[in-house]
């Protein structure tokens, strides 16, 4: 058996090769995308292609197995790459997402020379087939897979249990999208997730905003005074509490990777003194009752979902964009006050604006090159805006944001949600 070590693979697999979180979860044979380890060279050459995590056992089935499919992948990519450069010019292109194109641009038929490329083929597009594959942190039920489902209505959701190993799908190209949810209407944001956008070099490509409708689930004959315990993620948990005192119930709660983890860990422990906050969705999958819906204390309870992608869309200006942005400074007096007027001169609303500390935690920044290096802020502001990177006021406002701060990101400009929303039993 051989090691896998970034030096060995080639890779960034540093953040994989870590203390794995502790899962509630009881199923080893779920297909979900879990944190691997070690690399099995022998596994490797039988497993190749196994990136498919609808069939259980292969990239579900074990961590080996989706380590395996990792490295082939990526040295499936790097291969192409050197390929590709060995081959040179324009003329020698093969194919462009997809297309075949010309290999010797002087002996092709007119009709079948290459078409130009459109703004459809510089959009990031699946590798392979139709279907996006796009993983999210969870089990199926999970509101990220119904956010991945609204998102891109026909793709291929991937449970994984850890956004981590979300990411790193994307990066190492098993995956076209990875979904994320980065605030909620009532819980504010997310704090973590944001870590991991500036920790990964992942863009975000588009938003969706799902109205979360929470249920308190329990096995079948359960009835609320059995109850010593509820659990959930912990989201899910505060955007509940008041309701679950006014249910007059008198448990302890417990905080779980997710929604959706929560109903299967209850169905197959057979719990009988345990609720799930969850999704009607997770009920019927697991087989639990609902004991209460529209638990959540806000009915107007929305969370907000990034998707990212490895290459950032084009912007453009024919419809409403939004722009995610990350900023710091080191030093200087009035910092924000610029920033902020760079934007409301333009005329650019923000729709978001969020500080947090970050005195003594130096944060790993990663640049083009995936080279991390820690660098300290007092703290890191996050701010969204309503423009599109193709807008010239965005493009100055970012020009003065510049001057005045230490460390700027563009997390992304993509397009807006727009679709209206309202409370519904939908999950
Ligand atoms: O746990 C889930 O189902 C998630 O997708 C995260 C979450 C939790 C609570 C509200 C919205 C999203």
């Amino acid at each position: 058996m051989q090691s896998l070590t970034p030096s060995s693979s080639g890779i960034n697999l540093k953040s994989l090769i870590r203390t794995k979180i502790q899962s509630n979860r009881v199923n080893p044979n779920r297909p979900v995308i879990r944190c691997v380890y070690r690399f099995d060279a022998a596994n490797a050459a039988v497993n190749t292609g196994t990136a498919n995590t609808n069939s259980v056992g292969h990239v579900g089935g074990s961590r080996a197995d989706w380590q395996s499919s990792c490295a082939i992948l990526a040295s499936k990519v790097v291969s192409q790459q050197q390929n590709a450069e060995k081959s040179g010019g324009a003329g020698n292109i093969t194919a462009v997402n997809g297309h075949k194109a010309a290999m010797d641009l002087d002996l092709v038929p007119i009709d079948n020379q290459p078409k130009p490329l459109t703004i459809t083929d510089l959009s990031p597009a699946p590798m392979h087939g139709a279907q996006l594959r796009v993983p999210y942190q969870g089990v199926p039920g999970a509101y990220s897979e119904a956010a991945a489902g609204k998102a891109y209505p026909k793709c291929e959701a991937i449970p994984c249990d850890q956004f981590e190993v979300a990411f790193q799908a994307v990066e190492l190209w098993i995956a076209d999208r990875a979904v994320l949810p980065v605030e909620n209407s009532l819980g504010g944001s997310i704090h973590r997730n944001y870590d991991l956008l500036l920790r990964h070099r992942l863009h975000i490509v588009g938003e969706v905003q799902l109205p979360v409708h929470h249920c308190l689930l329990a096995l079948p004959g359960v009835r609320k005074e059995y109850l010593n315990r509820v659990i959930s993620h912990p989201q899910a948990l505060a955007q509940c509490e008041l309701t679950l005192t006014k249910l007059g119930l008198n448990v302890t709660r417990e905080a779980v990777d997710d929604t959706a983890g929560a109903a299967e860990y209850i169905a197959s422990n057979n719990l009988r003194d345990t609720a799930a906050i969850a999704s009607a969705r997770a009920a019927d999958l697991y087989g639990l009752q609902i004991l209460a819906e529209g638990i959540q204390d806000d009915s107007s309870n929305v969370t907000r979902f990034v998707m990212l992608a490895r290459e950032p869309i084009i912007p453009r200006t024919d419809r409403p964009f939004k722009t995610s942005i990350v900023f710091a400074h080191d030093k200087g007096t009035s910092v924000l006050f610029k920033v902020l007027s760079a934007f409301a001169f333009r005329n650019i609303s923000l729709t978001k604006i969020e500080s947090r500390p970050h005195r003594n935690r130096p944060i790993r920044l990663v640049d083009d090159a995936n080279v991390g290096t820690a660098k300290h802020f007092e703290y890191m502001f996050y701010v969204d805006f309503e423009a599109s990177m193709a807008d010239v006021r965005a493009q100055n406002a970012l020009a003065e944001v510049q001057e005045f701060t230490s460390f700027l990101r563009v997390l992304g400009s993509y397009p807006m949600d727009m679709t209206p929303w309202c409370p519904s039993r939908e999950d």
